[in-house]
């Protein structure tokens, strides 16, 4: 088994994007993988994190393009389990007018049967057992009560690693059910990212000491679009503005962030650096239509981790 630093814990799925305009007219689709701990493992193992993804998919054509682009991507697929049965869940994407609709079917999927039983499997257990941080999100408390338990087992038995969690507030799959365990789940995590807009609507304040007090003592991030990230440990508080960029779509910055800031701190990077380096990775996927991008080279990354404050804001990312 490859020694894995980082394990992300969540559904991927098929995404098919249809250019632009609404889905009724659409005739043509390009397939990609999207989901949202998919897009996290890809983005940390792009930056140099040995790092597995840990899920269920179906045993079908999708599932074998998942596994197969992900391998391709550095991330460990071995703690994969495949459902003869349950599919491997597809969104597509709608572009009209600017603005993405993401419509899910997933409902029944592979991932969706994830319980706390998963986390016994010999494959997911030895994982785990060496992982520095493993990484999950609120989708995966929302795909199904049976995935969102398995999460509380994760978050609630000792553990070794530190437990990243993106609020990733998805309304639309809470619809049958209290997204009470999802609290439970930021309260319990030792770092959590969460978007200031998503969280004026699941806990009714964008406000990052608000949230911070109201998640007890951790590391909380929360981020502002294209404002700034700030970072709230018990050492200090953090600021850092985001880049300027030329903006393609939005989707799956969120993620890239996460997984600049992961990577940042599992090496070790001073706390504004951290946030850089999620600012830069979040920015290579804005300019993408697919939900994820490689980050910039090495020596470009280097060369704006340590630019002065004034360099960093007149960087300007275009889209190529
Ligand atoms: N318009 C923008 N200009 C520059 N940077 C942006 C812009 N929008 C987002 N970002 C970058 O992306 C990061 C994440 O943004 P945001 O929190 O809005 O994503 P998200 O809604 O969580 O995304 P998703 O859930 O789709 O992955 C920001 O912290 C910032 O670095
Ligand atoms: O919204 C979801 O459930 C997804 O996981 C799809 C996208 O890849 C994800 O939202 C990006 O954060």
């Amino acid at each position: 088994m490859p020694e894995t630093a980082a394990i992300c814990l969540g559904e991927a799925m098929i995404m098919l994007a249809g250019g632009s305009g609404p889905l009724a007219d659409v005739e043509v689709f390009r397939r990609s993988v999207g989901g949202a701990e998919c897009n996290v493992a890809g983005g940390l193992a792009a930056l140099g994190v040995p790092t597995g993804w840990i899920s269920r998919l179906g045993d079908d054509g999708f599932g074998q393009h998942v596994l197969r682009d992900l391998q391709t991507r550095g991330v460990d697929v071995g703690g994969v389990e495949l459902d003869p049965v349950r599919p491997t869940a597809l969104y597509v994407k709608e572009s009209d007018g600017g603005r993405s609709r993401m419509h899910y079917y997933r409902t029944g999927s592979a991932a969706a049967a994830m319980a706390p039983g998963f986390l016994d499997r010999a494959e997911v257990r030895e994982r785990l057992a060496q992982a520095k941080l493993v990484h999950t999100t609120g989708i995966t408390a929302a795909i199904s009560a049976s995935s969102s338990d398995m999460l509380e087992r994760l978050a609630t038995e000792p553990r070794e690693f530190l437990l990243s969690v993106d609020l990733n507030w998805r309304p639309v799959l809470w619809r049958e059910r209290d997204p009470e365990p999802l609290w439970r789940l930021l309260r319990a995590a030792d770092l959590a990212l969460i978007g200031a807009d998503e969280a004026e609507v699941f806990a009714g304040t964008g406000d990052a000491d608000e949230l911070y007090e109201r998640l007890g003592a951790k590391t909380l991030v929360v981020k502002d679009d294209a404002n700034t990230a700030i970072l709230l440990e018990p050492s200090g508080r953090t600021e850092v503005p985001a880049l300027s960029v030329d903006v393609v779509e939005t989707v799956g910055a969120g993620d890239a962030f996460a997984a600049g800031f992961l990577a940042g701190t599992l090496q070790g990077l001073p706390a504004a650096q951290r946030l850089r380096l999620g600012h830069l990775t979040a920015a290579a996927v804005l300019t993408k239509r697919e939900d994820h991008a490689p980050p910039p080279s090495a020596a470009e990354r280097e060369r704006l981790l340590n630019a002065t404050d004034a360099e960093w804001a007149a960087t300007k990312i275009g889209s190529a």
